[in-house]
């Protein structure tokens, strides 16, 4: 392996390492193996092929397996940066070998994944697992051109190309018909003269027609947008200077890591690729997303703004979001200086929305002298944000008790040691004195809660239910009280986005 300066620089890697025991469990999904500053890895073309012949003999791999899980990471790339709602229409044009057989499983991920593709696939291999994907493809209905069909300016009708003509194999000139297809990718300007968008290009491992250790040895190959190097990048990549650079292949035993000296980063989450290289180069005015969202109309709506919260919460947790139950608070100081910050729900009902905290806090202050506040959701999977706006109150302190025992051991700890919101000299201090208290509070030994630790509990005046929707015409249903023959009722209106 070839150990060079240039870092991997995975996006969820940025991330303090310190071992100790009021770690966050989530934080084992941050590497601890490749952080900023590290040295990365780049194979061989005899190393690529090594590592395959290594995981298809002795680890037990079938070439099935390897290629769909490749495929599946090449879509999952793409997937990341190009959303089906803007860039649709995929021609994936395939090569002879594997890295053919990568884009035809990718090309049928994208299908479900919501994207139109299409495959160009001139030479096609008579091996079982070819024809059974060929078949698949049909299965979906998945237009098969020939060369002659697809048109000069791939961008006339195509959003994203997917170059899976040839990887670490390829070796002299390309011969026809890859010569000319790689051509066109070649001629793909950025713009036309209409300022049309130029379609983009993913290369699968190696952009097609580089040498795969040299890269673009004459600068006059092909300049992919994505490139996915599966397994670890290859000499060449060292040369890819496109904004988007993923690793894909997450099937590397650790036999294979250790022999070969790979430095990788971990793939965040249940993610099928990982970003590396430098962070993209992105425009913030440009970035923006248009949502598509479905019907929310009054006559579908509950007539009590908890009942339809929690349609809505329920709706957050079926679609596995990130803490659904985490919402922006905001208070306000006497002079009416507002602050916010996030706060996690611990429970609602008919009575209100709590959330527990140090009332010694920031936030503690403000709502004694101003006890009013505003919660905010925003569930952004499913383009929808909970507005909540009311009184606040403390909880009994019966109700604190319950739940502060109800937390993990560590947690009341941390509760004890923190004077949330005042100044601490350092980390270590904190460390200490929760070791101390650990050493003190042994098993079975009851965590006092502090008296200046418990819920406050939100009573709703306010709800406005907010769902995204094309060209910012966005649904916004508000329900306030209104009194109605002596009874506080909700009333319902639509506002203007
Ligand atoms: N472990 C992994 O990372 C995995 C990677 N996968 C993918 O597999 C490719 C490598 O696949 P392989 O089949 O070994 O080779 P290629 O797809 O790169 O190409 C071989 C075919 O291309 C022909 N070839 C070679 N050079 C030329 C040329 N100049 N002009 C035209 N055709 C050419 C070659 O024919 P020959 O007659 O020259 O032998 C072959 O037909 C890797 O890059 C990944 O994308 C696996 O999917 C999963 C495991
Ligand atoms: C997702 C998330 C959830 C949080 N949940 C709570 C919480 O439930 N209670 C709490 O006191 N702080 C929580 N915090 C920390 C607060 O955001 C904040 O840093 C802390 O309460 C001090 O705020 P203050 O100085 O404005 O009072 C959470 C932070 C995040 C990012
Ligand atoms: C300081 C603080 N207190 C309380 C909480 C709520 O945590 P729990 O679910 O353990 O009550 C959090 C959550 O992030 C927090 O950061
Ligand atoms: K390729």
């Amino acid at each position: 392996t070839h150990n060079s300066p240039s870092p991997f620089l995975p996006f969820h890697n940025h991330f303090p390492v310190f071992p100790s025991p009021l770690q966050y469990s989530r934080a084992t999904f941050f590497s601890t193996t490749s952080i900023r500053g590290m040295a990365d890895t780049y194979l061989s073309a005899k190393e690529a092929a090594e590592i395959d012949q290594l995981l298809m003999g002795p680890l037990g791999f079938s070439v099935d397996q390897l290629m769909e899980l490749a495929g599946l990471s090449v879509a999952t790339s793409i997937a990341e940066v190009y959303k089906p709602s803007e860039y649709k229409r995929v021609l994936a044009i395939c090569g002879p070998g594997n890295n053919g057989g990568d884009g035809l499983v990718a090309a049928r991920h994208l299908y479900h994944f919501g994207y139109k593709p299409c495959i160009c696939y001139p030479k096609r291999t008579s091996n079982s697992l070819y024809t059974g994907l060929v078949t698949q493809l049909e299965s979906l209905a998945i237009p098969f051109l020939s060369v002659e069909d697809i048109p000069e300016d791939l961008s006339r009708d195509f959003d994203i190309v997917v170059d899976a003509m040839f990887g670490f194999s390829f070796h002299g000139a390309p011969r026809p018909p890859f010569d000319d297809l790689i051509q066109r990718l070649v001629s793909l300007n950025k713009y036309d003269q209409t300022h049309q968008r130029s379609a983009v290009i993913l290369s699968v491992d190696i952009p097609s027609g580089w040498h795969v250790e040299e890269g673009d040895i004459d600068g006059t190959g092909i300049k992919p947008d994505i490139l996915v190097s599966l397994t670890a990048p290859k000499l060449g990549a060292k040369k890819f200077c496109g904004p988007h650079h993923f690793l894909g292949g997450r099937f590397i035993p650790p036999p294979i890591a250790e022999k070969y000296n790979l430095n990788l980063p971990s793939y965040p989450g249940t993610s099928m690729c990982v970003r590396i290289g430098k962070p993209p180069k992105i425009d913030v005015s440009a970035l923006r997303e248009n949502y598509i969202s479905p019907d929310f109309v009054e006559d579908q709506i509950e007539d009590d703004p908890i009942d339809q919260f929690r349609k809505w919460f329920d709706d957050a947790l079926a679609a596995a979001l990130h803490e659904p139950n985490a919402m922006a608070l905001s208070t306000a100081d006497k002079n009416g200086k507002p602050s916010s910050r996030m706060v996690l729900l611990k429970g609602f009902d008919k009575d209100g929305f709590v959330w527990y905290t140090n009332y010694d806090s920031k936030k503690g202050h403000e709502i004694s002298e101003n006890p009013r506040a505003a919660i905010l959701f925003y569930w952004g999977g499913l383009n929808r944000q909970v507005r909540i706006e009311g009184p606040v109150k403390k909880v009994s302190n019966m109700e604190s008790e319950q739940y502060f025992h109800s937390r993990p051991r560590g947690s009341q700890i941390g509760a004890i040691v923190s004077k949330q919101s005042t100044v601490v000299p350092g980390r270590h201090i904190l460390h200490q004195e929760y070791e101390e208290l650990e050493a003190k509070f042994s098993e079975g030994i009851l965590i006092p809660k502090p008296e200046h630790w418990g819920g406050y509990r939100l009573e709703p005046e306010m709800f406005e239910f907010w769902q995204g929707q094309p060209s910012r015409l966005h649904d916004r249903l508000q329900y306030s009280l209104q009194e109605v023959d002596g009874r506080q009722e909700w009333s319902v209106v639509r506002l203007a986005p």
